[in-house]
This record gives structure tokens, sequence and C-alpha cells, in this order.
């Protein structure tokens, strides 16, 4: 569906998922997956993906909101989606007495133009194993093998539910590789991943779920830039925290000191650094240790997180739900 000019491929708007006994999973969350982009949700466990992500794929209905992929309700309209779409589910279950190339043989009858066989498990690394039978594979190698089924019917739109996961680091790299690959060819591949290095060097944009909401969202880039950046370094012998100039005018926002160590946060990272480097110019001293960076994704994520528990505590203990929406 085009929005703008932009080929909104997958569309989630006011959604929500209710399990039997009320619980509320997902309460509320709307992004969008242009085409052709590598869109990951990240969360905490139980914070709502793949009850999301089954959605998206029809496997459930949603108990509020709207979703559509490729323009259809991906449930209501199957026949329309499910051929054009790949799944990976977290879980494939696999006869395990079958071979992998039976395996994929009888997953390609289930498509209606099957990718050759050989060319699939080639590309996620098992053509040496074709004649193995699934009950032989490594919990990694089984995952190649579910990412090669989800691969098998040449997909527009990637479905990946922690894809890595079990994967050693050289496994981890490959499927990076081979989803980068996949985008460049014009794939749009969502994700589910609890690898926070994953999502920033795979994510065109990403999600971070928290209790079925979605805390912050944008390109890895905005989602670092929103938390403060870290400036760490060791007071010089004889020198105590209120030598520096006042730190509100340096643009700090937080500080630490433990033991000689200093560790300042800062929203404006150039301006801070620039005022402590010139104050220990002039001062004559070397700051040793000087450790100057930017937030990590794993330092955003940590952040929002504790913010998001924080602020249900809070409306927990006064009666109040604070109403958070992002929406992407
Ligand atoms: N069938 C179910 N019945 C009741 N509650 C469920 C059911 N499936 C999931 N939940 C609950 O819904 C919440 C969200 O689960 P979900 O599996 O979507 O989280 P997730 O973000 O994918 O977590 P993880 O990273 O651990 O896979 C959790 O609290 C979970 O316990």
């Amino acid at each position: 569906m085009k929005t703008n000019g932009h080929d909104h491929v997958i569309e989630v708007s006011g959604l929500r998922r209710v399990y039997g006994g009320g619980f509320e999973a997902v309460r509320g969350i709307t992004f969008h997956v242009e085409r052709g982009e590598v869109f990951a949700l990240l969360g905490t466990n139980g914070a709502g993906k793949t009850s999301t992500v089954e959605v998206l794929e029809g496997l459930a209905p949603p108990a509020g909101g709207r979703v559509r992929v490729l323009g259809h309700d991906p449930r209501t309209e199957r026949a329309a989606v499910r051929p054009r779409t790949g799944v990976m589910l977290q879980e494939g279950g696999f006869p395990s007495e079958l071979t992998v190339t039976e395996t994929a043989r009888m997953w390609a009858g289930c498509v209606s133009a099957a990718r050759p066989l050989t060319d699939v498990l080639a590309r996620v690394g098992l053509a040496g194993k074709t004649g193995a039978r699934v009950k032989q594979l490594s919990g990694g190698e089984r995952r190649r093998l579910d990412l090669a089924l989800a691969l098998l019917g040449d997909p527009e739109v990637l479905f990946l539910d922690e894809p890595t996961t079990g994967l050693d680091a050289e496994g981890r790299r490959d499927t990076w590789e081979l989803v980068r690959a996949l985008r460049d060819g014009g794939t749009t591949v969502l994700l589910t991943t609890h690898y926070l290095e994953e999502a920033e060097g795979l994510a065109d944009r990403l999600a971070i779920l928290h209790e079925g909401r979605i805390a912050a969202a944008g390109t890895p880039a905005e989602v670092t830039a929103a938390q403060p950046a870290r400036i760490t370094f060791e007071l010089p012998d004889g020198y105590v925290l209120g030598d520096l100039p006042p730190l509100p005018g340096l643009g700090v926002t937080g500080h630490e000191v433990d033991g000689a160590v200093v560790r300042l946060r800062t929203r404006t990272l150039q301006r801070t650094a620039t005022g402590v480097l010139a104050w220990a110019e002039r001062a004559g001293v070397e700051l040793r240790g000087l450790d100057v960076r930017s937030a990590s994704l794993e330092e955003a994520f940590l952040g929002i997180a504790r913010a998001a528990s924080a602020e249900a505590a809070t409306a927990t203990a006064t009666g109040h739900e604070t109403e958070r929406a992002v929406a992407v």
C-alpha cells in the first residue's frame, strides 16, 4: 500500500493481542515496514514480539487494531498473502526421521514456485548436510534448515523469529550476510531478536517493545541518540571533581565518582568533551583512562527497559495507567 510515495509492505495500527484468561500481551502498537527494509522488533522476554509476529503471519487474529501485509489481511486473505511470504518460526518442528533434502522437498511441495533445493540449502550453509536426518542436526543447523524452508518460495516478505538463536558466532555472521543480501535483492524482512548487536548491525529501523508497548523506535542511530553519551576519566592526583568548571555549564546531565574515576553523562557530547579537555589543558594535567563514547543500542535498550519499569511501578502505585505510544 503506497503512502506518500512509500510502499508500506507491513502496516500495524493499534494492534492488541489478548490471550485466554484476559492477559493483554500486545497493548495497542503501531508501526510500518517499507519495501526492502530490514525492521527489527526488540524486547525483553515476554515483551510481545512473538505475539505480534504471529498476527502478522496470519496465525492468530488481533484482539483489536488492524494489520496488513502486502495490502491484505494476513488471516482472512491468507491465500493472497501466504505465497508471497516466508516464515521462520521460533520452533520449526520437522519430522525427525526425514533427511534435510527430504524435508526441503516436502516443503517445496507446498510452495507454488520453489527455488532449486540445492541452491537454497547451499545458501544457508547446509550443502554438506543434505543426507543427514533432521534428528542428527545440531540446534544451529536446524535453525539454518528453518531459514532455508522460509526462503524456498523466494518470498517478498520474510518473517524471522529469532533467526540466530542457537547459532555460533560464525553461523550468526553467515545469517546476517544472507539477510543483507536478501534485503539488497529487494526482500522486506521483519525479524525479532534478543541480540542488540544484531539489530544494530542489520536493521534499517527497529522498535523496542516492552510489556506489550513500543517504548522506542526509529533507526538504530535515532534510538541511541536519544540516550546520553558518556565520558570517563581519572581525576589527576590532588584534584577533586569540584576543580572542574561547573558541570551543568559543560552540558553534563549526570555524574558518578568512584574513587578517582569520574563518569559524566551528557546529551551534548562534543560540548562536554571540549569543555573537559580545555580544562585539562589549562590545568596542565593528563586525564588517564579517558574514554568518550556515544550510547550503544545496548545502553539505550537497558535505559528504556529501566525507565519503562519505573514508569509502570509509579503507575501501579498511583493507580494511573501512563499512556505512552510511539508510532513508527
Ligand atoms: N498462549 C499463551 N497464553 C497466555 N499467555 C501467553 C501465551 N503466549 C504468550 N503469552 C504471554 O504473552 C506475553 C508475550 O509473549 P511473547 O511470546 O509474545 O513474548 P516475546 O517478546 O516473544 O518473548 P521471548 O523473547 O521470551 O520470546 C508473555 O507474558 C507470555 O507469557
